[in-house]
């Protein structure tokens, strides 16, 4: 547990960075800094390890004051993440993640052997372990960067913006790598961005900082974009947080409409009435596009992951050019279609049990 008790920041020049920050961050949770840019993320998350000094309050950790801990050992049970990865340029991958295992006093074989399996576990490909840093995507090495941090095996983790610099669909599947880790994991980490669809994505718990390093709102994410604290929260997490808040809703109990489907080896045959569309997939039933009653072939929209949420739900169906969101398995075989209304209906039914469990 990490708990930060009336913790201010001044810096020399007069800035308040962090204002009276009290908060406790529970050991295994994923909690989430957020908020616009200068407002004492960055400081608050390295007050943790001690990069920072506080000017007043206490940070203690299980029940500790950092203080009185040595700095050095402190932070061996802290893994950082950066924006940059902060790779050692003239050292390979493996050895980059071998590094603080070796300074502890691991051998070089034992600690490159344990770094090979980190690496796997954040899904770098093996091939390029023996390769350096400029000769990795900016994707990668951010791979490289977490496994860095887990090679020590830490129990904190401490990431500030580490996806910040990738393009978005890189950026989406090292957010999906990392849920993955951290529900095999259960790290308890800190994670820093201005992104709120990172951080209600991510978060068990999210952390609204405001200006002048003022705690806006510490709560579920869920709870942040359906009842904001402060004005500064609703209009931080803006006008599309109802739509982001179907991402909590589990489209589960909607029953999927029967498509009509025809493999793309049989499309010259279709025959159509007017109005109607048909998914076009491969032999082995995944979805390829919408052919049109004109034989006009569109590409099809995001898919709908069937028992996934709402928003991947709704975003399925409006993003379909027939307007039929189309849902797959595991597999990625289709296995029915949504549309927009089921998702509104569904949603409509969740609120009024909640209203009658309310009551
Ligand atoms: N060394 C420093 N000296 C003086 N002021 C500083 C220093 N470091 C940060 N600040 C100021 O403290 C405030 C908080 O900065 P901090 O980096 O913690 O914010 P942040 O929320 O992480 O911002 P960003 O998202 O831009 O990184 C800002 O006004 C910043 O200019």
């Amino acid at each position: 547990m990490i708990e930060f008790s009336d913790v201010t920041k001044q810096y020399p020049d007069g800035t308040i960075a962090v204002d009276g920050l009290s908060l406790t961050i529970e050991s295994g949770s994923f909690t989430v800094f957020v908020g616009p840019s200068g407002c004492g993320k960055t400081t608050s998350m390295r007050m943790i390890n001690r990069m920072i000094a506080p000017t007043s309050g206490t940070i203690s950790v299980d029940g500790k004051d950092i203080t009185t801990s040595n700095a050095v050992q402190l932070r061996r049970g802290m893994g950082y993440v950066i924006q940059s990865a902060g790779l050692l340029p003239h050292r390979t991958v493996v050895d980059n993640v071998a590094t603080v295992p070796v300074l502890q006093g691991v051998s070089r074989r034992a600690a490159r052997k344990s770094a090979l399996e980190v690496l796997e576990r954040v899904g770098l490909d093996l091939a390029l372990a023996t390769r350096y840093p400029a000769q990795l995507s900016g994707g990668q090495q951010q791979r490289v960067g977490v496994a860095r941090a887990l090679a020590a095996d830490p129990p904190i983790l401490l990431m500030d913006e580490p996806f910040s610099a990738v393009d978005p669909v890189v950026r989406e599947d090292l957010q999906n790598e990392m849920q993955r880790l951290q529900a095999e994991l259960r790290k308890t980490i800190v994670f820093v961005t201005h992104d709120i669809d990172e951080a209600v994505k991510l978060g068990d718990k999210v952390a609204v900082f405001g200006r002048g390093g003022v705690l806006q709102q510490y709560d579920e994410p869920q709870k942040v974009l359906a009842s904001p604290a402060t004005d500064f929260v609703a209009d931080f997490v803006g006008r599309d947080r109802g739509y982001r808040g179907l991402s909590f809703r589990t489209a589960g109990h909607i029953t999927l409409r029967e498509v009509r489907t025809a493999t793309e080896s049989r499309l010259k045959e279709l025959e159509t009435r007017t109005g109607e569309w048909v998914l076009v997939t491969s032999e082995d039933g995944a979805p390829r596009g919408w052919v049109d009653w004109n034989g006009t072939v569109a590409a099809g929209g995001s898919l709908f992951p069937a028992g996934g949420d709402l928003r991947q739900a709704l975003d399925s169906a409006i993003s379909s050019p027939s307007g039929i969101g189309v849902a797959i398995d595991p597999q990625g075989k289709v296995v029915g279609g949504i549309d927009a209304a089921d998702v509104l209906d569904q949603l409509a039914r969740q609120r009024r049990t909640e209203r009658s469990a309310q009551q």
